[in-house]
């Protein structure tokens, strides 16, 4: 039988789990450990193959449409024996024999994500609904990369996992958070019905090198910002706030999450709480500080308030974020600089 979930008897599995590969029991030949990332050539993907990697014993299988990511994240593994990249969008299905798959694969800034609604919808839903069938036929554990966008704007602060969120269903917002919370429904149904293996975390606003320069996402906004000497566009009313999670701390919970036995959903994100005014002074204080804040007008629905309750994340992970923004931010510059040909003035 799977094991169940930390979160109450209502996720009841009614099947036992695919048989994994005969490989998996076979007494003389142990393979290695097949893993897929989908999104892999993405910010916190990327991240992720680089710490899958270090364990010999795994090899790696990155999917990626390049939308938003880039081989140049990657570019360390290409021609690695132990690793594969491949040009695919997880829109259209997928036959590979893996033994455990993170789902990543969605774009993540509001800016990227509402360019193509309908087709972040269709990743989110057709994409993993493609994910679960390949999980299902060749019996492997999966993990998806929910988010805290479906808490919507909340009303509930800080939000716990048992929070079922405020989301406008037919707003701009909508095809990324609705999407993940249909994903997340798909991903429990398949647990329920077919006995898949199943990992969600709700991973909540993550920063680190190799974000994109133009990513549209506000930490990579402010660094790129300060080091082209440009205002800081702090959205009105810059009173709203977010919790910021630095990547390699984000890394260590999902694999966690993927090793552990809970299902989920399992709040990953770093409790710090900041206004976005407070987050521009501080990348004032920390990279320019004769760079100027401008206020620019805010687009719809942005959440008012958001920040982790990760209580699960401690009890049943043994996981919590270790670097602070303050400590941070600097390590995110440093890539920015190298990217943008800025050198630091002394
Ligand atoms: N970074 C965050 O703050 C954050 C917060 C919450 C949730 N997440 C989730 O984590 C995951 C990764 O986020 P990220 O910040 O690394 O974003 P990212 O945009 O850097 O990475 C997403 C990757 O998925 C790929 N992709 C997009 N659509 C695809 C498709 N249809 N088929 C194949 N590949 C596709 C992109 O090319 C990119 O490489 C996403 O699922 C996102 O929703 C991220
Ligand atoms: O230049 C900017 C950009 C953004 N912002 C503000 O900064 C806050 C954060 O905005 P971001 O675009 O970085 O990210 P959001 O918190 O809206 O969405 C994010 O959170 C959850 C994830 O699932 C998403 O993938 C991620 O992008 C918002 O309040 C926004 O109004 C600015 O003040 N200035």
């Amino acid at each position: 039988m799977a094991k169940n979930s930390a979160n109450g008897d209502h996720q009841t599995t009614t099947k036992p789990p695919p048989t994994p590969s005969p490989l998996r029991f076979s007494k003389f030949f142990q393979p290695n450990m097949r893993i897929l990332v989908t999104g892999g050539a993405g910010f916190i993907g990327s991240h992720l193959v680089d710490k899958l990697m270090e364990d010999e014993k795994n090899e790696v299988i990155v999917v990626d449409n390049f939308f938003t990511g880039s081989k140049d994240n990657l570019k360390r593994w290409i021609g690695h024996p132990r690793f594969e990249l491949r040009r695919h969008d997880v829109t259209e299905p997928l036959l590979v024999e893996v033994d455990k798959i993170y789902h990543l694969a969605c774009p993540a800034s509001p800016i990227f994500y509402k360019y193509n609604a309908v087709k972040t919808i269709k990743t989110n839903v057709i994409g993993t609904l493609n994910m679960l069938g390949l999980a299902k036929r060749v019996g492997a554990r999966i993990l998806l990369t929910s988010t805290s966008e479906v808490y919507g704007d909340p009303l509930v602060h800080p939000q716990p996992e048992s929070y079922w969120g405020n989301v406008n269903p037919i707003g701009v917002r909508s095809c990324y958070d609705e999407g993940k919370r249909v994903a997340e429904t798909l991903m429990f149904d398949y647990h329920r019905q077919h006995g898949i293996e199943i990992r969600i975390a709700r991973i909540f606003n993550t920063y680190g090198p190799r974000m994109n320069i133009d990513d549209g996402r506000v930490v990579s906004n402010f660094i790129a910002q300060s080091l082209r000497d440009e205002p800081l566009t702090v959205q009105a009313p810059g009173t709203q706030t977010r919790s910021f999670c630095y990547v390699s701390d984000m890394v260590d919970g999902l694999i966690r999450l993927m090793e552990g036995d809970n299902t989920g959903p399992i709040n990953i994100g770093n409790p710090g709480e900041f206004t976005m005014i407070e987050l521009a002074e501080l990348v004032k204080e920390l990279i320019s500080p004769k760079v100027e804040i401008k206020m620019v007008e805010n687009t719809p629905d942005d959440p008012r308030q958001r920040k982790p309750d990760i209580t699960k994340a401690k009890e049943l992970l043994g996981w919590e974020p270790k670097v602070k923004l303050r400590d941070g931010l600097p390590l995110m510059e440093e890539d920015f600089r190298l990217r943008l040909g800025v050198s630091k003035k002394i």
